[in-house]
């Protein structure tokens, strides 16, 4: 497929460009492109890409250009649409356009529809020496997905030795009319006629009985490599990097997570099945060419032309295949998003302009069921109509050779053959139709598979580390010399910043909302990789360590943190498979929430939404304190985990961190808390600045969970 449909909420841009590098004959995808430049979370905008383009080895050139002119630029092109968006201009005829949308896929738009849509600005690129036709990117590996599935061969082969016994009886049947009609009719031999017939009765509740194992096996198969491959899945994509999710659609991840149910039906029971009509066809024919040449040639054309039917409409059965995915994840997405938002949208009364975005996406996956249902339609009719004219031949010319079996120079054909024959062709067309359909779908599993790429090739942020206890190094945290953007087209948020936090002291980091703080931290925590410096935990650098390892030693609260449905005690222990109650309680105290739960009804069973509904926000904060105190930490990260308390809560709480003697890096904009720390530290414009020195503190003693 020649567009490239976006994946992330703001890669519109570079999926124009990986579609004008493929319609020009580029081998990397966007897939590999953005491996190479990776967007922005914001967009990109018509600078970036003409620099992303020139990389590519293409050479931008911005123009500005009325409808009318559209034609006359090179094409393809990149369109500037509605401000927001870009989308590429494939081909101008007749006053329709097509244009590539990566958000939806090709559309052919009319004079009024473009008008609505083209800003009027325009990126034509040309191919310079250095546009190469560069091998594909490392594509996703369906073989993998098989070799992780285990007991595959095994089952595999006990199927389809069933299923070989039981299109042996598939093939013996149509025996049993030729034998019925040619000898015991002719002859008149009731008594061969009860033998034949008893003799099939046993063989069709033998048939019947393996059809049942069959099924069931299949059935067993499926459930098991549904449950190993979408496990490999999962455990890849929980492992990804925070940004990758960040970047994404909620519905965009479940939808391409499914991918991997639709992967595994084509690669097991597809192929088994396809496996099993190969042979049949095979067979079928054998008999039937047997019987008689010329009506084999007449069903083998037909076969011939519903194949290549089949490969006519396969380029737009797949691009509605892969648009009605991208938009049926949109409109999921909003849904899901629409659920979480419900408090704002009936307080500034959105409903029903959400409602009509809503139907918007609705209608769009519907379009492509629609196109989809047409293409089925008129391939319905069109095989109905070429193997019913099949049919009729076949009857034709048989008839005539049975006819003509007077003559001296007429091959010996009966009316048995005849039956046996049109049994015979029967399996034969419908074993290769659904021979050929799977050739599609094995086909169209790419539009699965390229899904399922984003998330099976994404970059893990998994060391191979072993779990190891870093309890013999010291809990202090450096930031050596790190400069970071969140990519090549955003702004240094931090340059060249170096800071030391020694164990057991407390640092407050200040700095205006938008300075840097929580990214400072999310870097500190391994959640970012610095873009240059690095990182270190007891003077060792923590990739060295493995960022699990320094994380079991760091206890956070983060800004936008969440909560699990469960019980309160659940989420403080955050689903440990054998907390510890006293520890538990021990941690809430700390957190001055015990009072709080004791007085609910249900106290520490009390259960909470993944929402934190049920709690005020206040008491939602001193539970994500409870659940980071409950690790035992030695470093303690804090990202406004306070800002919600009345001031004698947190000041009670500040004295119960104090008592830890923990490492504290608490980002906060309330001066009492900045005021009890042993230095507050300000970013500005990049860079640290020291705002008091630092206090002669005591030494460092072991974590405790005193009670306040
Ligand atoms: N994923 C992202 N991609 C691009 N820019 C981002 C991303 N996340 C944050 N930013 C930008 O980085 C800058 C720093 O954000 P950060 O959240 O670290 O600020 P902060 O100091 O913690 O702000 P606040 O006090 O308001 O929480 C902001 O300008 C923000 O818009």
């Amino acid at each position: 497929m020649k567009t490239q449909l976006q994946s992330e909420a703001a890669e519109c841009g570079l999926a124009c460009l990986a579609t004008v590098g493929r319609l020009l004959g580029h081998g990397d995808d966007l897939v590999s492109l953005r491996r190479r430049f990776p967007p922005s979370a914001r967009g990109t905008d018509l600078s970036q890409l003409m620099e992303i383009a020139s990389a590519m080895g293409l050479c931008p050139r911005p123009a500005r250009a009325e409808l009318d002119d559209l034609g006359d630029l090179r094409l393809p092109c990149i369109l500037h649409w509605k401000l927001d968006h870009f989308v590429v201009l494939r081909k101008v005829r007749r006053g329709r356009f097509l244009v590539a949308d990566p958000a939806v896929g090709d559309r052919v738009l009319s004079r009024a529809e473009m008008s609505a849509g083209f800003t009027g600005v325009a990126l034509e690129l040309t191919p310079t020496s250095d546009f190469q036709v560069e091998p594909p990117a490392p594509r996703f590996a369906w073989r993998k997905l098989l070799r992780q599935a285990h007991g595959l061969p095994l089952a595999m082969t006990r199927i389809f030795i069933v299923a070989v016994v039981l299109e042996g009886f598939a093939v013996l049947a149509p025996l049993l009319q030729q034998l019925v009609i040619d000898d015991v009719l002719v002859s008149g031999d009731a008594e061969l006629l009860t033998v034949l017939i008893l003799g099939f009765t046993l063989m069709l509740l033998l048939q019947s009985a393996l059809g049942l194992a069959r099924s069931w096996m299949v059935i067993v198969l499926g459930q098991s490599l549904s449950l190993q491959w979408t496990t490999n899945v999962f455990a890849r994509l929980i492992r990804l990097p925070l940004d990758f999710f960040e970047r994404r659609h909620l519905g965009d991840i479940a939808s391409k997570f499914d991918s991997t149910t639709a992967v595994q039906r084509v690669l097991t029971q597809g192929a088994v099945e396809a496996l099993l009509d190969g042979l049949m066809a095979a067979v079928a024919l054998g008999l039937m060419v047997g019987y008689s040449l010329p009506l084999t040639g007449v069903v083998m054309a037909a076969v011939a032309i519903y194949a290549l039917l089949r490969r006519v409409t396969y380029g737009a059965y797949r691009d509605a295949a892969a648009e009605r995915l991208v938009v049926a994840a949109r409109e999921s997405g909003y849904f899901l998003e629409t659920l979480r938002a419900m408090t704002p949208l009936k307080l500034f009364g959105r409903e029903s302009q959400r409602q009509g975005r809503w139907q918007n996406l609705v209608v769009d996956v519907q379009n492509r069921d629609l196109r989809t249902a047409r293409l089925n339609t008129g391939f319905g009719i069109a095989s109905t109509l070429i193997f019913g004219l099949e049919n009729l031949l076949v009857l034709w010319l048989g008839a005539r050779l049975i006819l003509a079996q007077g003559r001296a120079d007429a091959t010996p054909f009966t009316i048995g053959m005849l039956f046996a024959f049109i049994a015979y062709k029967t399996q034969f067309t419908s074993r290769a139709s659904a021979l050929i359909g799977f050739i599609v779908d094995w086909k169209a599993m790419s539009v699965h598979t390229e899904r399922l790429a984003d998330i099976v090739l994404a970059p893990s942020d998994a060391d191979d580390v072993p779990p190891t206890d870093l309890a013999h190094l010291p809990p202090r945290i450096e930031l050596r010399r790190v400069s970071f953007r969140y990519s090549e087209s955003d702004p240094w948020i931090l340059k060249d910043v170096s800071l030391s936090i020694e164990a057991g002291r407390h640092v407050a980091l200040t700095g205006a909302s938008g300075s840097g703080k929580s990214t400072l931290l999310k870097i500190a925590l391994g959640l970012l990789a610095p873009t240059e410096g690095e990182v270190l935990y007891g003077g060792v650098p923590i990739r060295r360590l493995g960022v699990a390892n320094v994380r079991r030693c760091i206890g956070t609260v983060m800004q936008a943190d969440a909560l699990l449905s469960g019980s309160i005690a659940e989420n403080i222990c955050f689903f440990e498979s054998a907390p510890s109650l006293p520890d538990i309680e021990a941690a809430a105290r700390a957190a001055r929430l015990h009072e709080d739960i004791v007085r609910m009804p249900m106290a520490y069973a009390s259960l909470i939404g993944d929402l934190g509904a049920g709690l005020s926000g206040g008491q939602r904060q001193r539970l994500l304190l409870a659940r980071c105190l409950y690790k035992r930490p030695r470093v303690i990260a804090l990202d406004e985990a306070t800002s919600e308390l009345d001031l004698a809560n947190e000041r009670a709480i500040a004295t119960a961190l104090r008592r830890m003697r923990v490492t504290r890096i608490t980002i906060a904009h309330r001066p009492e808390t900045v005021a009890g720390a042993d230095r507050a530290i300000e970013l500005r414009s990049g860079a640290l600045h020291e705002r008091h020195a630092p206090r002669v503190g005591l030494p460092p003693r072991p974590p405790t969970l005193t009670p306040a």
